[in-house]
């Protein structure tokens, strides 16, 4: 299976919402995910030498072999399980940190590291969007781990969001109407607002995708 082939929504989503189990093996997962991140932001950084490129570029190859070679279906994947308090084992955001959770509020942390620039310093506006469709996304799930799809998100850019500095999340339940709930969310940095959004997520039906 590939990740084109898919199993009913519902389905998919109680496997992999599951919490990895701690173990050596999956510690060692953890471990190389870490690496990944600080050499994505160690590539956006450096402007290496042709020699050094060659070099890099062949180890690479050599990697993505070994890791084609153990590829298996989406749902026995753990790459995008977790949603603990450390949030997810993902590379798509920088890493949330959770640290309140309430039935209608969620309240967060995170440092978004250089590989998530836009220019001049900034963090690039699809991942802002990217970091609030995450939180957003929780927040509409609830403690019941209700098994939501973003319907729209809207994000309002106040301020430049800083890279490398901590960043603070909040997320809100503004509303619930049958299967739609509206959530809202912002990012602080210390005292400016960088940016706002607010979003629907419909929660899935069975035999939805
Ligand atoms: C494996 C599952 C993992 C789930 C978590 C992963 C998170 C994601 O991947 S999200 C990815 C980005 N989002 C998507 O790809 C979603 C694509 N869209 C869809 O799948 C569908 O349109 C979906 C699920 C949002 C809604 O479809 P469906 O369940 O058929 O609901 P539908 O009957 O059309 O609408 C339900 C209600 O929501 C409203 N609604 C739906 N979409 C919108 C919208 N964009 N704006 C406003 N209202 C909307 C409808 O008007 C309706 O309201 P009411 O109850 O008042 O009549």
């Amino acid at each position: 299976m590939t990740s084109l082939d898919s199993l009913d929504g519902i389905a998919m989503a109680k496997r992999r919402g599951r919490r990895l189990e701690d173990t050596p093996h999956t510690q060692a997962y953890r471990e190389m995910l870490a690496a990944v991140r600080g050499f994505q932001n160690a590539v956006v950084q450096a402007n290496p030498s042709p020699e050094e490129l060659a070099q890099m570029t062949a180890s690479l190859q050599e990697m993505q072999a070994m890791l084609e070679a153990q590829a298996v279906p989406e749902v026995e994947r753990w790459y995008g399980r977790g949603g603990g308090r450390d949030g997810k084992l993902q590379l798509v955001t920088p890493q949330l940190r959770i640290d309140v959770v309430e039935e209608d509020r969620i309240q967060a942390h995170t440092v978004a590291e250089e590989f998530y620039i836009g220019m001049n310093g900034a963090m690039h506006g699809g991942i802002v969007a990217a970091i609030f469709d995450a939180l957003l996304g929780r927040m509409a799930s609830g403690a019941q781990g209700r098994v939501c799809r973003t319907a729209y998100l809207t994000t309002n850019y106040r301020a430049i969001t800083p890279l490398n500095e901590r960043l603070d999340l909040v997320a809100k339940v503004e509303s619930v109407e049958r299967r739609k709930r509206f959530v809202s969310g912002q990012l602080w940095h210390g005292d400016t607002l960088c940016a706002e959004a607010d979003a629907l997520f419909v929660e899935l039906l069975p035999g939805h995708q």
